[in-house]
């Protein structure tokens, strides 16, 4: 099959919007990699329906997607309204109530018991990702009095935050711990841990997963402001990690979200862990056929500043164009894509601590940077066994695809959150290696008279040297 998607991978929240296995197919054909699964909303009946449909439609079509389960964290939650949207004005009334009510206009359920208890009067709350502001007035009983301070229209089960409360629970909970057996039982082949603030988080994930008998691709949500001061623990103990605008836009004050946004992505370029942009990427397309003039910037200056994904949320769980909305991440994303400078490798060691010792695996890609200043290969591929080689090439942007060629089903997988790589499973490996290469280059329609190919000792062949081996494809 000839490669015609854009090297930034695309990650998609499924919803009602997109559970039809129709419009599941237009999405993949429109350039989706990655379901993302939303265990805040839905049913394990619905999501077990939706895991079932996507591995048919991909199945159908002969194109590889990841399914993606995003664990909810103690992210608290209003209940439901009996009519919705209602409408808050500013200087209302509102309370909130740990009472399991349906809301109206003047109260509404919140799905944690100790709010009255964690709340003083003066603090400021946030519903909606931020966009309706509550001031508490008073806790009395289960009942949470505020003034509304900025307005705005409201639905059920929407967000609420308390940036700068310690509410003392840890981001793994139990509901997680059901979600996360629900969905490894179901094959999912990544969850995501929302609300992460340190290493234990993204660890206590792995030791339920083990718990359970799986080892799945771990991926820590940006999102809290005690994140940012141990960010390089958590990326080096997680898989993956996701910059979640959303709830990190109420978290950390909006103006430094931009700042917030580049440096923990270049920290997890630096580290060659995947990094996924989410929310609010292409928001007004959840309405309208095109995007804001700013949201297509924005969605192409994460892509220069070095993401691997980027992410639709509302867009195709609940927009009106869902495929539309994809077909527009994937074309800014060519365009983009185009105009990247490849992210020189001397220049990304000298941000790493290599503590006077450089390793083989920064030699190779030196290496292999060095052939780029004469010539353009056609690929570069990559025999890797959990991912990471191919992993800690990928992360310079090499404006060609890497090919990682694996063994493993999981390790294939996994490489769809990382941009630029095209993962192909060969069981057992190539033995020849040089006709495996030109065969590859041929069938991807991929362009050149070299390829280059890296190797490294494996465990199944720890006696291979590491190496880097110019092929030339004319002979
Ligand atoms: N499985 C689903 N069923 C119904 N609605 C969904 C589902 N998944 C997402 N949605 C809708 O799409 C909206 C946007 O999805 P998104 O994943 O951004 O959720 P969110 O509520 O903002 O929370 P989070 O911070 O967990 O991402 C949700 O608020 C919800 O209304
Ligand atoms: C995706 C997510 O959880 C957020 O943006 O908050
Ligand atoms: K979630
Ligand atoms: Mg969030």
């Amino acid at each position: 099959m000839k490669i015609s998607s854009p090297k930034t991978k695309i990650v998609c929240t499924i919803g009602p919007a997109s559970e039809n296995p129709d419009v599941m197919k237009q999405m993949i054909e429109a350039g989706m990699n990655v379901a993302r699964l939303n265990f805040s909303h839905g049913d394990f009946a619905s999501h077990g329906k939706v895991i079932g449909n996507l591995r048919a439609v991909s199945a159908l079509l002969g194109r590889r997607i990841a399914i993606l389960a995003d664990l909810s964290g103690p992210k608290m939650r209003i209940g439901t309204f009996a009519s919705e949207p209602i409408q808050l004005d500013t200087g209302d009334l509102f309370t909130l109530t740990t009472e399991d009510i349906v809301g109206d206009r003047n109260r509404v359920s919140v799905s944690f018991d100790r709010l009255p208890k964690s709340v003083r009067p003066g603090d400021m709350l946030f519903l909606n990702d931020g966009y309706i502001q509550l001031k508490v007035n008073e806790a009395r009983g289960n009942d949470v009095l505020c003034s509304v301070m900025v307005g705005g229209e409201l639905r059920s089960r929407k967000g609420l935050n308390l940036p700068g409360i310690d509410l003392g629970i840890s981001a793994f909970t139990e509901r997680d711990r059901e979600c996360l057996q629900f969905a490894l039982e179901n094959g999912v082949d990544a969850v995501s841990q929302s609300f992460v603030e340190g290493p234990e988080d993204v660890e206590a994930v792995r030791r339920a997963a083990a718990d359970m008998g799986y080892t799945p691709f771990v991926i820590a949500k940006i999102e809290r402001s005690g994140a940012l001061d141990r960010i390089e623990e958590i990326i080096a103990a997680a898989d993956g990690i996701m910059i979640a605008r959303g709830d990190l836009g109420v978290e950390v004050p909006i103006e430094q979200i931009a700042m917030v946004q580049k440096r923990v992505m270049l920290l997890a370029n630096m580290c060659a862990k995947p990094v996924i942009t989410a929310t609010q990427m292409l928001e007004s397309m959840t309405e309208n056929r095109r995007p804001t003039r700013a949201e297509a910037t924005d969605v192409a200056n994460a892509i220069l500043d070095g993401t691997d994904c980027v992410m639709l949320s509302g867009e195709s769980a609940m927009g009106r164009y869902p495929v539309e909305a994809v077909g527009m991440l994937a074309k800014i994303a060519l365009s983009a894509e185009a105009h990247r400078s490849m992210i020189a490798v001397k220049e990304m060691f000298k941000g790493i601590d290599l503590r006077g010792r450089v390793r083989l695996e920064h030699l190779i890609a030196i290496g292999v940077e060095a052939c780029f200043e004469f010539v353009t290969p056609a690929a570069v591929f990559v025999p890797t066994r959990s991912g990471a080689t191919a992993r800690s090439m990928a992360r310079f942007r090499f404006p060609v695809w890497t090919v990682a060629v694996s063994s493993e089903e999981s390790t294939c997988q996994e490489l769809l959150f990382s941009s630029g790589v095209y993962p192909v499973r060969e069981l057992p490996m190539p033995e020849n290696w040089n006709d495996y290469v030109k065969r590859q280059v041929a069938d991807l329609g991929l362009e050149g008279k070299i390829a280059i190919l890296t190797r490294g000792p494996s465990r199944e062949h720890s006696e291979t040297n590491h190496g880097v081996e110019i092929l030339d494809l004319t002979i």
